[in-house]
């Protein structure tokens, strides 16, 4: 029986075509590279901090004064883009979301210090309120504590045009206010601001279990209830796919599904939907952790993971990937593969 035979035949071999390290890169449509990568940044409003996250590896909490020496290296080793999270921790945090346009808190100041010293890098501004709202609610909400969209509406848009203003080459809506992408191209638009901001999406964003890490880390969490009523419910693939074509039609330059992991099909979905879009998905705080944690716990290794994590997402069709890991990819990128 051991020296038992079967002619394979010819058309079954694949093997051949993924013997050496060079070909099974070429199975590959697309690789990563450095373009790809959008490098999420918190920025709090005292001006020395340097604080560590404990549940987000690596991440701190940066004042305005470290900033410019956080950047520099990672510039250097080939980072393109950013996108900036405010971290009230002294503003005064009202129904409103006051401090979230405030001229001197960190983000605006942010913004203006990246566009001086790093002009090859795009800036990019998360634009919500709940970092601001002392109830921790994306919007401004009604008497009974429901989201009032029109108000939600015009206040997002104003702090988006804020950012405009302060520099950035692109904003980001993460709120998920219905009609937010049309009223801030409209206000972007009517403000002179047309051509010089991106309108990147948050589309496609589910009310996950993944956002707790950055929910510490942002001081986002809500005082009373969920976000459930704004974002989308994790098994919901029609509304996610209403949500991306009606973002497009509403004039979004970029759309995005988040999280990644657990919604390629989004991605992929998206990819064919709006095959004329850029197309981002963000690698949130509880997908870092979680590969952070397989490593540690001697699941896998941690380098091999976050590769085998972002090749999914562009396989499934993504074209921009917003994840913590741009450090250390700046870093692999450069190793031999
Ligand atoms: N507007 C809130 C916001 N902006 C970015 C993230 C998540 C990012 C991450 O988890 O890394 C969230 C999560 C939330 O809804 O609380
Ligand atoms: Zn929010
Ligand atoms: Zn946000």
């Amino acid at each position: 029986m051991s020296d038992a035979q079967y002619d394979i035949p010819r058309g079954a071999y694949l093997q051949g075509g993924y013997n050496t390290a060079l070909t099974q890169r070429l199975q590959a449509e697309r690789h990563l590279t450095k373009d790809m990568l959008m490098y999420p940044i918190f920025l709090t409003d005292d001006p020395e901090a340097e604080v560590t996250i404990a549940s987000l590896p690596g991440q701190k909490r940066w004042g305005i004064n470290k900033l410019h020496g956080f950047l520099e290296p990672l510039v250097r080793k080939g980072l393109r883009s950013v996108i900036l999270f405010g971290v009230p921790l002294k503003a005064q945090k009202d129904y409103r979301g006051t401090p979230a346009d405030d001229q001197e808190g960190p983000v605006i100041q942010g913004v203006k210090l990246i566009r001086s010293s790093f002009p090859d890098v795009t800036v990019s501004c998360d634009v919500c309120l709940c970092e601001y709202t002392d109830h921790g609610h994306c919007g401004l909400l009604r008497d009974d504590g429901t989201i009032d969209p029109p108000p939600s509406v015009a206040r997002i848009a104003e702090v988006a045009l804020a950012y405009a203003e302060a520099g950035a080459h692109m904003v980001a809506p993460s709120d998920m206010m219905d009609g937010r992408i049309g009223a801030i191209k409209d206000y972007l638009t009517r403000s002179g601001y047309g051509n010089r901001c991106c309108l990147m999406a948050y589309s496609a964003k589910f009310a996950s279990g993944c956002y707790g890490p950055f929910r510490e880390a942002a001081g986002s969490v809500p005082n009373f209830g969920n976000r459930r009523c704004y974002q989308l419910p994790p098994n919901a693939r029609g509304l996610a796919k209403r949500a991306l074509l009606r973002d497009a039609s509403e004039g979004a330059d970029i759309l995005m599904v988040k999280p990644a992991t657990p919604y390629l099909d989004i991605l992929a979905e998206a990819r064919i939907i709006t095959p004329n879009h850029p197309l981002a998905c963000y690698q949130v705080s509880g997908e870092f952790a979680m590969v952070h944690a397989g490593a540690r716990a001697g699941v896998f290794d941690l380098k091999q993971m976050a590769f085998e994590t972002v090749e999914g997402m562009l396989r499934a069709g993504a074209t921009l990937v917003l994840t913590y890991f741009t450090p250390d990819f700046l870093e692999w990128l450069d190793e031999p593969r």
